[in-house]
């Protein structure tokens, strides 16, 4: 469906459209706002284990985790296997960040690096 065909479409259609597009614009702000929020927590997690010599992956807490997100995707009508691959899509990139924050990786990268801009 192209912009076109919208712009075609019945005017009852293009306002429901644009409603259900209103929500879904406000609920992907609020998936912004709220991952953010989490990734600051993450941060402070990836410090606390820098500062104490932790690892920065914990696979124990990662499957408990994962098990009580399929619960609430069940409950919740969505996907298991969706909210799975979600979580462990997060996961990753925290502990991308956890490493570096071991390595000693100022906050947005290596900035004095070679090859760094
Ligand atoms: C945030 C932590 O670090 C890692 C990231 C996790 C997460 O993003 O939820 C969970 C476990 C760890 O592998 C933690 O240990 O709590």
């Amino acid at each position: 469906m192209s912009s076109s065909d919208i712009e075609q479409a019945e005017a009852s259609v293009r306002a429901e459209l644009g409603a259900l597009r209103d929500s879904i614009d406000n609920i992907d702000a609020a998936v912004v706002h709220m991952l953010a929020e989490r990734f600051k927590c993450t941060q402070r997690v990836g410090r606390l284990k820098a500062d104490h010599d932790l690892p920065p992956a914990d696979p124990a807490r990662e499957s408990r985790q994962i098990e009580r997100l399929r619960g609430l995707a069940k409950d919740a009508k969505l996907d298991p296997a969706f909210a799975e691959k979600l979580l462990n899509f997060i996961i990753a990139e925290v502990i991308r960040h956890h490493e570096q924050i071991a390595d000693g990786v100022p906050p947005g990268g290596r900035a004095n690096a070679p090859g760094a801009h």
